[in-house]
């Protein structure tokens, strides 16, 4: 072969990953053609025009962009300058407005003719985090009615909780317990029974509009409703209009003793929080309510 060189070089400019070399002050020595084009493509500050640009501190002074993406990434390359790391990688998301993506950043070093240069590779794995995503998502939902699992809910709770603490919010928690479910089971059969559950979670679904607030399914016929930043008040007239949109859903259960159709029970309870790891007492006290609504006759709310 006689242009080696050349040949490395288009190499290097068919690989898909965005690859630049610096040396050890940071200034860049070479940038691959997929860098070039995904930096031209993203309005970044690394181009063509990539000489006498330092890579480091071009990270230093990203911090207003990107939060504390620059400053880690500057910290990672450094760490391999000074061997404290044989090598850093670091995965980031990198949005545009048509598309998620996410890449993994990669610094190693390279000796030279006595040298020491550092080549720093995004690789896009934008396949492989959506993938992830689903994984996460299919993990948190449940089987049947399609909503929030038990599982998410006390995730949701826990970092809804938080949330509220430190903003001085106050957070509401209903817990939904269908009447006499095991007569409609017994009735129509556990089949119909998983459909009439099914029916009831899109109507939860169309009572969380926020993103502080979650409906879920919290146990076999019991179903959750977590309002963050809802006070009692506001709880209550919501929660008042779903015990009437169930009624409404007009699900026979004949042999039920309190109404011919099928209804809920409603425990609510509504804390503005002091202490982290203290949601449990607002489970505590939503599910006494509960207990308080069966108690009392069923087909009703008590806060
Ligand atoms: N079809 C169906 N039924 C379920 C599911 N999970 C729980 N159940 C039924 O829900 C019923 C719950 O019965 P109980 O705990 O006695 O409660 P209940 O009949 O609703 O009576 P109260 O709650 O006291 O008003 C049982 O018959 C369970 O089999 C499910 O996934 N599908």
């Amino acid at each position: 072969m006689k242009d080696v060189k050349g040949f490395l070089s288009s190499i290097l400019d068919s690989i898909t990953d965005h690859i630049t070399v610096i040396d050890n002050t940071g200034a860049i020595q070479y940038v691959n053609k997929s860098w070039t084009a995904f930096a031209t493509r993203n309005g970044c500050l690394i181009t063509e025009n990539w000489k006498n640009i330092n890579y480091i501190e071009a990270c230093d002074n990203a911090s207003d962009i990107d939060g504390d993406f620059g400053p880690k990434v500057a910290q990672g390359i450094r760490s391999v300058i000074d061997k404290s790391h044989d090598s850093f990688y670091f995965e980031y998301p990198c949005h545009s407005p048509q598309q998620n993506r996410w890449f993994m950043m990669r610094v190693t070093p390279l000796s030279f003719e006595q040298d020491n240069y550092f080549v720093i590779s995004h690789h896009n794995i934008t396949e492989r985090k959506l993938a992830e995503e689903k994984v996460r998502n299919l993990a948190r939902i449940d089987g049947l009615t399609n909503i929030a699992n038990r599982r998410y809910f006390d995730e949701f709770l826990n970092a809804e909780w938080r949330r509220c603490l430190r903003l001085e919010l106050p957070i509401s928690l209903a817990i939904i317990d269908l009447d006499h479910f095991k007569l409609l089971n017994d009735t129509y059969g556990h089949q119909h029974g998983d459909q009439c559950l099914i029916q009831i979670a899109q109507l939860l679904k169309q009572f969380v509009n926020r993103s502080s607030d979650i409906c879920a399914r919290y146990g076999g016929e019991e179903f959750a409703i977590v309002l963050g930043n809802t006070s009692l008040t506001d709880a209550q007239t919501l929660l008042g209009s779903l015990l009437e949109e169930i009624a409404h859903l007009d699900i026979t259960n004949p042999n039920s003793p309190i109404q011919s159709y099928l209804t809920a029970s409603i425990g609510l309870a509504t804390i503005q929080p002091n202490f982290e790891e203290q949601e449990k007492l607002l489970i505590y006290q939503a599910d006494k309510m509960l207990y308080k609504a069966k108690a009392n006759g069923r087909d009703r709310l008590e806060s």
